[in-house]
């Protein structure tokens, strides 16, 4: 299918806007348009886990990590299995012939679309789905949707809607084709189908071109919001999704964030103070890390990324009671390297003990985690959590320095600094001073000392 780059004439039977965005939300939903009483249907999926690996061990987590995906996204999966991809068929990547094996299990559970854990080219795809006779949905096609679903911010949403879009875009073909047909049966009409594309393709890009306006204007606020912000110690956990941040996060600040035994469940950033007195350390909740993140969700989330990089402390937490928790903990170190955030300060949690039986030794965690601080932990268990606060307290705090002073009441410069930029361990008014204890960075402890001998 080709474009042509100049924009057309109006064409009567293109879709409206309001078909343009039915047919999105068609392919968002894919739901069953076998069923007449007009109702969304989840999509009946079945799933195939393409392996490049025939370790059993990991062949099943990274189904188990598939099927969650689909879970997720809202799919019901009604068959699975793991097929070992010894060649790579460049057209259909598993081959025309076992598509269509697969397929045939597939049709026969009554799955609707065959979800294929690979990354496809849109080329790959059309080419299976032409092979087997089954819609194809591929791994960025299942996390882009998981994200979709979660997001609830104005700023996340955005960011979905573009990298779901970029994803569409290449893809368009297909969804063009779904339009003659809506359209009212012009597929067949020469030249129909490509004005239904070019015109979506217009469309899409122009509602790109929208978003990235209104994505950039929120960036600009975040990051004014951040720089505001600038006088608290930040800690930021980080980690593969589903390791129990969000968990950890509510253990440490008594919340009641959502956490649930679900890949992504949360994809905003939340911030709450850690410090029993205001927030001169502030905790923040990020989005999961996983393996093969689609392409197109790295630079929409920016803001996210931005966060990471203004910790003071970066807190990793690992699920312990994972397969895979060494390879986890690989890739979020390589999500750390490609944030350029190696210089800051690391504190590694392993969580989820109470489900682990054979635990690794202390010297095997050291080496893992390059000799930052560790500890091993269940964030259900509150005696460890509160431990682990005063830990994380002191590491954050580990570059401050505590000072005993006397300020004269007149002294309102030093004051306004002592009030705005330090903790305030003590303080005792007499007639002419006020005496403190106060606890803060090194640089503002020596402009204190500075103003004071002014
Ligand atoms: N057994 C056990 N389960 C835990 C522990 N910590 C968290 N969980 C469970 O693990 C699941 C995921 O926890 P979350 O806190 O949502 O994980 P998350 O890292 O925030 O996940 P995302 O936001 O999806 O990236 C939930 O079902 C938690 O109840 C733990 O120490 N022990
Ligand atoms: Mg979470």
């Amino acid at each position: 299918m080709k474009f042509h780059s100049k924009p057309v004439a109006e064409h009567t039977e293109v879709p409206t806007d309001d078909k343009w965005e039915e047919i999105v939300a068609y392919w968002n939903q894919r739901e069953d348009t076998t069923k007449q009483s007009g109702t969304k249907h989840k999509n009946t999926c079945y799933v195939l886990s393409v392996s490049y690996t025939r370790d059993v061990n990991v062949q099943q987590a990274q189904l188990s990590e598939i099927t969650s995906l689909v879970k997720a996204q809202g799919g019901h999966i009604v068959g699975e299995e793991v097929y070992y991809l010894a060649r790579h068929d460049s057209q259909t990547l598993i081959g025309k012939g076992t598509a269509q094996n697969i397929a045939a299990r597939a049709h026969e559970l009554g799955a609707n679309m065959l979800v294929v854990d690979a990354e496809l080219s849109p080329s790959q795809m059309r080419n299976l789905e032409d092979a087997s006779g089954i819609a194809i949905c591929d791994r960025e096609g299942i996390i882009l949707n998981v994200f979709l679903r979660h997001a609830k911010t104005r700023s996340a949403k955005i960011q979905i809607e573009i990298a779901q879009l970029q994803y569409l875009r290449p893809r368009i073909r297909g969804i063009g084709m779904d339009m003659d047909q809506q359209a009212g049966g012009i597929s067949g009409s020469r030249g129909a189908g490509e004005t239904a594309s070019e015109l979506l393709a217009r469309k899409l890009d122009g509602r790109l071109a929208e978003l990235k306006k209104a994505q950039k204007k929120i960036e600009r606020v975040g990051s004014k919001h951040r720089k505001q912000r600038h006088n608290s110690k930040r800690i930021t956990l980080l980690g593969y999704t589903n390791a129990g941040k969000t968990s950890l996060m509510n253990a440490l600040v008594g919340e009641q964030l959502s956490s649930r035994n679900m890949p992504f469940e949360t994809l905003d950033t939340t911030s709450r103070s850690l410090s029993r007195h205001g927030g001169d350390v502030i905790i923040s909740d990020t989005v999961g890390f996983i393996r093969r993140l689609p392409k197109s969700l790295l630079p929409s989330f920016e803001s996210t990324l931005a966060e990471i990089c203004d910790a003071s402390l970066l807190v990793v937490v690992i699920d312990l009671s994972d397969y895979e928790w060494c390879e986890h903990l690989r890739i979020v170190h390589q999500m750390i390297d490609k944030l350029h955030a190696q210089k800051i300060p690391r504190f590694y949690v392993f969580n989820k003990t109470d489900r682990v039986q054979n635990m690794p030794s202390f010297e095997m965690l050291n080496t893992l985690t390059y000799d930052h601080k560790c500890v091993t932990l269940s964030s259900k268990d509150d005696e460890a959590v509160t431990q682990l606060k005063d830990k994380l307290l002191q590491a954050v705090r580990s570059e401050e320095q505590t000072l005993e002073i006397s300020v004269p009441h007149t002294a309102s410069h030093v004051m306004s600094l002592i009030y705005g930029k330090t903790r305030i361990l003590h303080s005792e008014a007499t007639e002419q001073h006020m005496q403190f204890s106060i606890q803060a960075p090194v640089h503002i402890v020596a402009k204190i000392k500075q103003e004071l001998r002014k």
